[in-house]
């Protein structure tokens, strides 16, 4: 082997080999994915080169082979590339790689040992984090070029000889230090190829077998993707879940290079929202799991994949959060976001609603954060609601109709089409504004919604009984929406089923009533009184109002809308579930028969003298009955309650049964 020179390489940073060895990276194993780098994009030159017709060589079946030799503790990486003259290995090796190691440094220090992304770019360089000694033997594409190797023990002195190389290619040969040889496991290397490596875009060879994907699909136009195509890589990514929802493909040259695919999960309401799932990739190379830096913080529920090579990756993560062209990525990807769930609201609505659930929680998030998306996504909130949409002829939707064919009076049944606004279980979801326009001349900006379906059933039938429309307001991130809602539209109040009649629900041309001359009190007073004394609870405020519809229950418990957010809040700060309040309304319905016969049977007591008469216990057992029944329709009882709830049921019922015989 002919030496052809030997010399030293001229950095100006004395040290730069010490801090290379040593702790640049806190995770030396880069290094592969740096060399692989280097190999794909050797590749990548040589098709360039043939495509402007410099080469005319077989440029087929490109690929990089990674080889160990555990006996002479060596790792290589070899690949069909564009190669290097002994002229190129000076310049690029002994001065370009040498320098921007250098300049690499100098920045890395600057960040003060400040975390960095994806430690990129360092380059060749970073071979000498795991290597004793580093070789290059090469072979140039270029007519005429002889083979070169090229040795370097670390030190700034290299040495550069002819090599009997006869294929196109370069092949980095590194002799590990002795603290490194987990290098010389398969199944390590192997790991940090598919960590890293994955979707480079050629194939990787490893004793006689392809290990990477080679293939990144965000990288393709959408246009060649199936659903199949997409849902594929999620499951790639992102085994043993569920189905994403769907997803946005992120795909731009101008003003910055973005591709990616980014993944709407199903929403778990334990969901982390701080903690990204999105990877980064700079050229389909990974860079890192965590992008919360880039992303912006309402996006961070999204799964998938973005990448840029327009991320600066070597600065601090402090300093990528003020980037201005992170920033600017930032808004494009929620804007991009956002277009995606416009569309889908506008061309497929019955699958908007589906997602909905999940998508809707993850919108209202969105909206709270931000609020240029807030903008762009106030007209596609959607809210599910009691309404039924009247049809055509103006009766309420069935989902079949039957008709008449058209060569015979045989009948047959056919599917109606659904409204474009309600879910499989043809449940309808409606806009705010719709909502309100809807409804403006009963009630106008006053929107009625519940936050439990099964809980405030009965408020719920109330509401309904009388033509009114409940929006339910049932998601995790509710309570913080409605007032979000309420500040955004300040004319418009939501009020919570449960927290006060509405007009519209109270009888208010009953005649008036007839004071009592005994007593000197309405009958409405008196049953008043009657509660008031039968609970003996001074916090408990009783009304009495006469309700409309004839299904309402004889009592309902109401809470107040401000106390209950406040209570909800102050539950919320102190992270535990919200304590039934002791202050609540027990709105008597005296329209009730119940109430009624109470009201007879009770009067009938006072006419008796002195101590209390069976009928007065009776009275005021009952009355305790149906405030437990109220209660029941709001929350379930304790033990406690529930105890004295059983005893007393049993106890009605002796005494129903005595006076019936
Ligand atoms: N496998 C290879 N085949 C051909 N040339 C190579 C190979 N590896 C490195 N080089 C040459 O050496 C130069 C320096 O490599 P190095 O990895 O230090 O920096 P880089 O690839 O230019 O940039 P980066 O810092 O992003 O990796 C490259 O620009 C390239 O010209």
């Amino acid at each position: 082997m002919t030496v052809l020179e030997q010399g030293t390489i001229t950095i100006h940073t004395e040290n730069i080999f010490p801090i290379i060895k040593k702790s640049l990276y806190t995770d030396h194993e880069v290094f592969l994915r740096e060399l692989v780098s280097n190999a794909v994009d050797a590749i990548a030159k040589l098709k360039m080169v043939a495509r402007t017709g410099e080469y005319s060589g077989d440029i087929s079946n490109p690929q990089i082979t990674i080889a160990i030799d555990k006996d002479a503790k060596t790792l290589s990486v070899s690949d069909t590339g564009i190669g290097l003259t002994a002229d190129e290995v000076k310049k690029y090796i002994n001065q370009v790689a040498f320098s921007s190691a250098e300049e690499f440094i100098q920045k890395y220090q600057a960040t003060d040992g400040e975390a960095i992304i994806g430690h990129f770019g360092l380059g060749f360089y970073s071979s000498f984090m795991v290597a004793k000694q580093v070789e290059i033997d090469t072979l140039s594409y270029k007519e005429g070029a002889e083979a070169v190797h090229w040795t370097c023990d670390g030190s700034p002195e290299f040495k550069l000889e002819d090599s009997a190389r006869t294929t196109r290619g370069t092949t980095i040969t590194l002799t590990l230090m002795d603290d490194e040889l987990e290098y010389l496991e398969t199944s390590r290397i192997q790991q940090l190829i598919k960590t890293y490596c994955d979707f480079m875009p050629v194939p990787i060879i490893m004793d006689g077998e392809t290990i990477n994907r080679h293939t990144a699909p965000w990288r393709e136009s959408p246009n060649n993707l199936t659903k199949e195509d997409y849902l594929d890589l999620y499951r790639y990514l992102y085994p043993f879940q569920e189905e994403p929802l769907l997803w946005v493909h992120l795909n731009t040259d101008y003003p910055f290079i973005v591709n990616g695919i980014l993944y709407f999960p199903k929403l778990r309401p334990d969901v982390d929202v701080t903690q990204g799932n999105i990877k980064l990739f700079c050229n389909q190379v990974f860079v890192s799991d965590h992008c919360e830096e880039i992303i912006p913080k309402f996006l961070m529920p999204l799964r998938g994949v973005i990448d840029s090579t327009d991320i600066p990756l070597n600065i601090s993560r402090s300093a990528l959060q003020t980037n201005r062209t992170v920033r600017k990525i930032a808004d494009y990807i929620a804007k991009k976001v956002g277009d995606r769930l416009k569309e889908l609201y506008r061309d497929n609505r019955q699958e908007y609603i589906r997602c909905w659930q999940d998508v809707g929680t993850f919108i209202k998030f969105g909206s709270l954060n931000d609020d240029k998306f807030k903008k762009q996504v106030e007209e596609i909130l959607i809210f599910r609601s009691t309404y039924k949409p009247p049809t055509e002829s103006g009766e309420a939707q069935t989902p079949e109709v039957q008709v008449q064919s058209e060569d015979g009076d045989v009948w047959e049944e056919v599917k109606t089409e659904k409204s474009l606004s309600t879910d499989e279980q043809g449940r309808y979801y409606t806009t705010l504004s719709e909502y309100l326009e809807r409804n403006q001349s009963r009630h106008e900006n006053r929107v009625f919604y519940c936050t439990d379906e099964a809980a405030q059933a009965t408020y719920i039938e109330l509401h309904k009984s009388q033509g009114l429309e409940v929006l339910f307001l049932d998601s995790f991130i509710d309570t913080h929406f409605i007032s979000f809602l309420e500040r955004e539209h300040s004319e418009v109040k939501f009020l919570r089923v449960d927290s006060e009649l509405d007009e519209t629900l109270i009888e208010k041309d009953k005649p008036a009533e007839i004071v009592d001359p005994k007593t000197n009190k309405t009958r409405s007073e008196q049953i008043k009184e009657l509660f008031e004394k039968s609970l003996n609870k001074p916090r408990v405020n009783i009304r009495t109002e006469s309700l409309k519809s004839e299904d309402t229950p004889p009592a309902m418990v109401l809470l107040p809308e401000a106390m209950r957010r406040l209570q909800d809040m102050t539950a919320l700060l102190q992270q535990q579930k919200a304590d039934f309040p002791e202050d609540h309304i027990l709105l008597v319905n005296t329209a009730h028969p119940l109430i009624q016969n109470l009201a007879n049977l009770s009067q009938g007591s006072i006419i008796q003298e002195g101590g209390s008469s069976p009928s007065e216990e009776l009275a005021k057992m009952i009355c305790h009955h149906v405030y437990d029944l109220a209660l029941m329709a709001q929350k379930g009882f304790d033990a406690e309650g529930m105890k004295d709830f059983v005893e007393r049921s049993n106890h009605v019922l002796t005494r129903l049964t005595e006076r019936a015989m």
